[in-house]
């Protein structure tokens, strides 16, 4: 994997970081890099997710996952850091075994995929590190019962992953289900290379050992220049773009099999980042698609905009037929994987031309290798950009006003948030 600061220089794009910007900028990352490394030795909340690819134990994931023997279907009951993870790679990897995600508690999604399901060939992973979280366990506890009137053993056919403690847990002790613990200070959204993100790929047939690798060869680049770390050269340059104005992040990736991995993305640096009037909006595209919608904006819109572009140098190809039409005949001859390629570099230039920098990440597949390699580098991008930042990554306390907000909405608590939801303004027009 590496990546290619080029179009962020002022040299390329009008808008840009100088090199020298960048230099003195690196002696910032010395000095976080070993913070970053005090609270990995340490096992500090949070630092401890960069250890994962050495500390995750894979043949205990295995273990848990092997008493379901050959499933149609894994469906993972989890939300944010809890699903989002497992969902990038099994959205990006093909097998044999579906799966599927309830994060969301719209009733009308809920219904429709438990009604499309063999219950009887599924498996439940329900996922939660708090074991608390309201929309988690209301799903499960739907699943189960859609289970229990399908005349299937719920309970032999889930497992669960979660922390020490929590209503998931009690659930889970209470019924003796399978449990796959949590590792301890590893936050949700920094969670995938852990229990939370590989059961299911193992479930699925993945090689959760080639994921691991792919991280622990970005984990063995960590170093203390921002030259040296495809990693750090993201975070760094984020941070200093962020700095300059550059507000949003429009992650980009050329590859339909990496678009759950925007949505990962997203929420790594919206909850990693956004605090103290901070942080930099992750905006969510895919390439070629959203140069016919999107791009307009990000080239010509506000200037508030770091494009990041990412793609496998290698993939299978489809050639493109040959027609007689001479208008066609640029296309004949060519691949579908040509014109992608063609798209990227293109949008790349039009953005440079337009004096709006952006970033290529390359990996060389999206295998399970090159993702495990993406997924660690963004992670430790965004733990150098909180450092350089000095906000606190790990934290969410803007997410759990609204959860303690609802929470008393349903009865479950007496929390004064709720209050704020019936002091609500109206100005109603019909
Ligand atoms: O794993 P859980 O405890 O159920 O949490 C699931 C999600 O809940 C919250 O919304 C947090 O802000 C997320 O960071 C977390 O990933």
């Amino acid at each position: 994997m590496h990546v290619d600061l080029g179009n962020v220089l002022d040299t390329a794009s009008a808008h840009g970081v100088s090199r020298e910007t960048l230099e003195r900028l690196d002696s910032r990352v010395a000095a976080a890099h070993e913070r970053i490394q005090q609270g990995r030795e340490a096992s500090e909340h949070g630092y401890e997710a960069l250890n994962l690819p050495s500390s995750t134990d894979p043949d205990a994931i295995h273990e848990a996952v092997s008493r379901f023997d050959d499933p149609d279907a894994v469906v993972t009951v989890g939300i944010g850091g809890s699903a989002l993870g497992a969902a990038t790679l099994t959205d990006a990897l093909e097998s044999d075994v579906d799966a599927y995600y309830l994060d969301n508690v719209d009733p009308e999604a809920v219904q429709s995929l438990l009604d499309s399901l063999d219950l009887s060939r599924t498996v439940v992973n329900v996922v939660s590190r708090s074991g608390t979280t309201a929309e988690t366990l209301a799903n499960f506890l739907v699943v189960r019962e859609a289970m229990a009137d399908a005349g299937v053993d719920w309970a032999d056919r889930t497992f669960v992953t979660t922390g020490e403690e929590g209503n998931l847990r009690d659930l889970a002790d209470k019924h003796d289900l399978p449990l796959l613990p949590v590792p301890d200070g590893v936050p949700g959204r920094f969670s995938v290379l852990s229990t939370v993100g590989l059961a299911a790929a193992a479930l699925c047939g993945h090689d959760i050992e080639a994921v691991l690798e792919g991280a622990a060869t970005q984990e063995a680049r960590l170093s203390d220049s921002l030259f040296d770390s495809p990693a750090y050269a993201y975070g760094a340059v984020s941070f200093a773009l962020a700095e300059r104005g550059m507000l949003q992040n429009a992650m980009m990736p050329y590859a339909e099999s990496l678009e759950t991995f925007s949505e990962w993305f997203a929420q790594l640096w919206a909850e990693s980042l956004g605090k103290d009037g901070l942080g930099q909006t992750p905006l969510r595209a895919l390439g070629a698609t959203d140069q016919h919608s999107q791009l307009q904006l990000y080239r010509a819109g506000p200037r508030d905009k770091l494009v990041t572009l990412v793609r496998a140098t290698e993939r299978d190809d489809v050639d493109i037929p040959e027609t007689g039409l001479d208008g066609l005949a640029y296309l004949g001859g060519s691949s579908l994987g040509e014109l992608l390629d063609a798209e990227f570099e293109a949008t790349e230039a039009s953005l440079v031309a337009a004096g709006r920098p952006n970033v290529r990440i390359e990996i060389e597949r999206v295998d399970e290798y090159g993702l495990g390699e993406l997924l660690y580098a963004m992670e430790a991008a965004c733990v150098l950009y909180g450092e350089l930042a000095n906000v606190e990554t790990f934290v969410q306390p803007a997410v759990e006003w609204g959860k303690r907000a609802a929470r008393g909405l349903l009865g479950g608590g007496d929390f004064e948030e709720a209050e704020a939801v019936a002091d609500k303004e109206r100005l109603v027009v019909e």
